[in-house]
């Protein structure tokens, strides 16, 4: 029978002197190293061996840094923005902040705060950081030399979907930014004149604090939704105007009474889409070149207003120009040559720009700017119907059903012309709901029982002309 043979176990005695010569050996070689070969040979010998021998990672590491050089990062900024919307339970140390002029409270991450992700299954990891920085050059009035803060994001990954994270999850971080940003931003009412005229601030602006919006505006619903939509369309159709080659723009002309919610219309237009709004004074622009500075001067995303187009016009009616005496006749400065000169300025440097006329005559205004194609939309605001009438008194009354008063209520409304300004102010005479609708139908009737120019109406004998005359007699808000 075979037997078999094991080696001779080590002694301790024998494994101490081996490992005694073996260190003795490796210090001659370190040594010899540190004689023989010059530092930064050893530095570069050593970093080279770093670099093979590092731990494999899997993880990649992102940097966005609040500054590009001098530049704010815009990359940083919309990591930010994105960041506040994926707070959680979870965090621990936020920032709140908020301006005078802001509405909302900012809420962002605190520094060393971490937020775990997903995007499309891929899991990341952000970290707010910032680090003190000494600068080299100069010190503060104290002594102390300048320490300034360099803060930046980090996002770590799986270095395995680095082409998701850069083709989708970043592209999809600025959608996300830009849509907080559009859902925070303080809609403002930018006053135009000319940068030449007397007032040396020619841009005043405060914030839009027009509580109109689609929801309180009293007018045909169908009419609401088709202009809604169409506003919806416009700002989605960015590449489809640049397709066509087009600047992407749209014009509105909205006309009717006084009082009939036009100006309420363009704020609600504002206030939908958080657009500013930019408020052209025909009456203080002085010439075309002062028009170009003016207009420069105002942003995408914005409402360029002129209101009452057919008082800036010529009261001879031998065409509409821009009102400034010498330039009366000078028929270059039109609407229409107006709206040519704008066109011009915003297919190279405009977009997303909304221009709206309004106007108590349609009838005044220069055909050539009622051409199709001119204006995109013209919106008649008119009188009151009950469909607008449920709206106010949903809004200014709370009724969001019926109330018995409302079927005379229909009546009056059918066989007036009454304006929603009209009924506005009925509807805020006292807190009692039943106060206000019986003063309501007795305005009601008591306009119907009104003047011949009431009764005309009533018999279908009028016109545009009259139904001015009829608002601008009950005006209330002009
Ligand atoms: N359609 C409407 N829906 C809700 N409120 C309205 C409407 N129309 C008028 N109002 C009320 O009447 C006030 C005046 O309306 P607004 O200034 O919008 O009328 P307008 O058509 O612009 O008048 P003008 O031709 O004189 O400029 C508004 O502040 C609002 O309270
Ligand atoms: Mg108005």
């Amino acid at each position: 029978m075979a037997t078999r043979t094991f080696p001779e176990m080590p002694t301790a005695s024998s494994l101490l002197s081996v490992y005694a010569s073996l260190s003795a050996s490796i210090m001659i070689f370190r040594t010899m190293f540190e004689q023989i070969v010059p530092a930064q040979l050893r530095r570069y010998a050593v970093d080279i061996a770093k670099h093979y021998w590092k731990p494999n990672t899997s993880e990649l590491i992102l940097l966005f840094e609040e500054k590009d050089g001098y530049n704010p990062n815009e990359m940083f900024n919309a990591a930010q923005l994105f960041l506040s919307t994926r707070i959680t339970r979870d965090s621990k140390r936020l920032k709140i902040t908020k301006s005078m002029k802001e509405k909302h409270i900012n809420i962002k991450l605190a520094e060393s705060e971490v937020i775990v992700d997903s995007f499309e299954g891929v899991k990341v990891t952000w970290t707010y950081l910032s680090q003190q920085q000494k600068k080299m050059n100069g010190d503060n009035d104290d002594g102390h030399p300048f320490v300034s803060e360099k803060k930046y994001m980090e996002l770590k990954f799986d270095k395995n979907y680095k082409d998701i994270i850069i083709t989708s999850y970043l592209p999809f971080i600025i959608k996300k930014a830009q849509e907080v940003k559009i859902q925070k931003k303080v809609v403002q009412l930018h006053n135009l004149r000319s940068p030449h005229s007397a007032h040396f601030n020619y841009k005043q602006s405060v914030n839009l604090d027009h509580p109109s919006t689609f929801e309180t505006l009293a007018m045909d619903q169908k009419m609401k939704k088709e202009i809604m939509d169409d506003l919806d369309l416009f700002v989605r159709r960015k590449e489809f105007y640049k397709k066509v080659g087009k600047a992407w723009k749209r014009g509105y002309l909205l006309y009717g009474p006084p009082g009939t919610g036009k100006s309420s219309l363009v704020a609600a237009m504002a206030n939908y889409l958080k657009f500013d709004i930019y408020d052209l004074q025909l009456m203080n622009v002085k010439d075309d070149s002062s028009l170009k500075d003016i207009l420069l001067d105002t942003s995408n995303r914005s409402i360029l207003l002129i209101e009452d187009i057919d008082c800036s016009i010529l009261p001879d009616r031998k065409g509409p120009t821009l009102p400034n005496a010498p330039r009366l006749n000078d028929p270059k400065f039109s609407l229409s040559g107006l709206l040519n000169f704008i066109d011009g300025l915003w297919s190279c440097c405009g977009d997303e720009r909304i221009i709206i006329f309004t106007t108590n005559h349609k009838d005044r205004l220069d055909p050539a700017l009622l051409r199709p194609g001119r204006m995109d939309m013209h919106i008649h605001m008119s009188y009151l119907t009950m469909d607008g009438f449920r709206t106010l008194a949903a809004n200014y009354l709370n009724i969001h059903d019926h109330h018995w008063r409302f079927r005379e209520i229909k009546e009056l409304i059918k066989s007036n012309k009454v304006t929603p300004a009209e009924v506005a102010e009925e509807l805020m005479k006292s807190d009692n709901v039943e106060v206000v609708l019986e003063g309501l139908v007795k305005f009601l009737k008591r306009k119907r029982m009104g003047d011949d120019e009431n009764h005309q109406i009533e018999n279908g004998i009028h016109d545009e002309e009259a139904e001015i005359r009829e608002a601008k007699k009950t005006k209330i808000i002009s």
